[in-house]
C-alpha cells in the first residue's frame, strides 16, 4: 500500500504526537524520573520509552504496511531498510538533554521518508503546546494554543543582523570558526528539532549544524522547513540532506536556511 500525504494524514500524525507528547508529560511532571546513559553516551528516559510505544502502537494502527524506525527501535539492518520505499522515521523524545535539564526545548518527531525525501513531518513541544507541521504540496504551519497559522522562512536583507540559531547542549568549534565569516549576526541558543523550525518560521535566518545528528533527529522538522520554503544542505557538497542513503544513520554536518540565502553564496 502506498500513503498519500494529504491534509488528512497531516492530522492524524499530529493527533499521534500529541498524545505521544501527553505521555511524555505525564512523567515530566514526575519529582524524580530516571536517567540512563545508553550505549552511545546518551542520556534515556521512561519519557523517551512511553512516547516511543505510543507512537509505535498509534502509526501501526494507521498504516499497518508502513515500516517505522525510531531512535528507541533501530535494530534494523541495513539491507531490510535499504528496501524501503516508504517509512515512518521517528525520535520519540528529541533533545532529552533539555528534557532533564527541564527547560522544556523538546520534541517528539514523526517524518514520512519516501524515496530519500521527508515528504511530511510534525513537531510536537509538549511544555510549549507548540506543533509545527508541513507535508509537500501542503505548506507548513504552526499550531499554538489551537490557532494555526501558516509559516514560511525568510531571507535577512543586506541591512538585517542575521539571527542564527545553535545547539544548546552541543557545540562545535566548527560552528565558532563559521560564525566568524558571517555578516553582523546574533546567536540563539535552543535544543532539539526547535532550531530548524525557528528557520521555517523565520524566526532564525540560519542554522549551521557543524556536529553529529542522526536522520530522526532532523527528518521531521526537515520536512517542515521544506514546506515553509527553505532547504538543509549538505554543508560540504550544498546538495539537499537525503535519508536511507547509506548504512550510517548518522546526518553529514549540514545547514539549513532559506533557499535564496543558501544559493546567495554568503558563506
Ligand atoms: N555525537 C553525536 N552523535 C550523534 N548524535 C548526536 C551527537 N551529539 C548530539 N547528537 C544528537 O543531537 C540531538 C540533540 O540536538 P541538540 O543538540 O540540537 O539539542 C540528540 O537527540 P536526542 O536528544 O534525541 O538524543 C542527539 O541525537
Ligand atoms: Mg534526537
Amino acid at each position: 500500500m502506498s500513503l498519500t500525504v494529504d491534509k488528512s494524514l497531516l492530522n492524524q500524525v499530529l493527533a499521534i504526537a500529541e498524545d505521544a507528547g501527553k505521555a511524555i508529560m505525564t512523567i515530566y511532571q514526575q519529582d524524580d524520573f530516571g536517567v540512563e546513559v545508553k550505549g552511545d553516551n546518551s542520556p534515556l528516559t521512561a519519557a523517551d520509552l512511553a512516547s516511543h510505544e505510543t507512537i509505535v502502537a498509534g502509526l501501526s494502527k494507521l498504516t499497518p504496511d508502513i515500516p517505522i524506525l525510531s531512535e528507541e527501535s533501530d535494530d534494523i539492518d541495513w539491507p531490510t531498510r535499504q528496501s524501503w520505499t516508504q517509512y515512518w522515521l521517528i525520535d520519540p523524545l528529541d533533545g532529552t538533554k533539555e528534557f532533564i535539564k527541564r527547560n522544556g526545548e523538546f520534541t517528539v518527531n514523526i517524518a514520512l521518508v519516501e524515496s530519500g525525501e521527508p515528504t511530511l513531518g510534525v513537531v510536537v513541544a509538549p511544555v510549549l503546546e507548540t506543533a509545527y507541521l508541513g507535508g509537500k504540496g501542503l505548506g507548513a504551519e504552526k499550531v499554538k494554543d489551537g490557532n494555526s497559522t501558516t509559516i514560511s522562512s525568510v531571507t535577512p536583507s543586506q541591512s538585517d543582523v542575521w539571527a542564527v540559531v545553535g545547539s544548546r547542549s552541543h557545540q562545535s568549534p566548527e560552528v565558532a570558526d563559521f560564525l566568524t565569516k558571517l555578516p553582523n549576526h546574533e546567536m540563539v541558543a535552543m535544543g532539539s528539532s526547535l532550531k530548524i523550525c525557528l528557520v521555517a518560521e523565520g524566526k532564525a535566518h540560519l542554522y549551521p549544524r557543524l556536529g553529529l545528528t542522526s536522520e530522526w533527529d532532523t527528518a521531521a522538522a526537515h520536512a517542515v522547513v521544506l514546506a515553509a520554503g527553505a532547504e538543509m544542505v549538505d554543508a560540504e557538497t550544498r546538495l539537499p540532506l537525503r535519508y536511507n542513503q547509506k548504512e550510517s544513520i548518522l546526518n553529514p554536518f549540514f545547514i539549513a536556511a532559506s533557499k535564496e540565502l543558501l544559493t546567495a553564496d554568503l558563506f
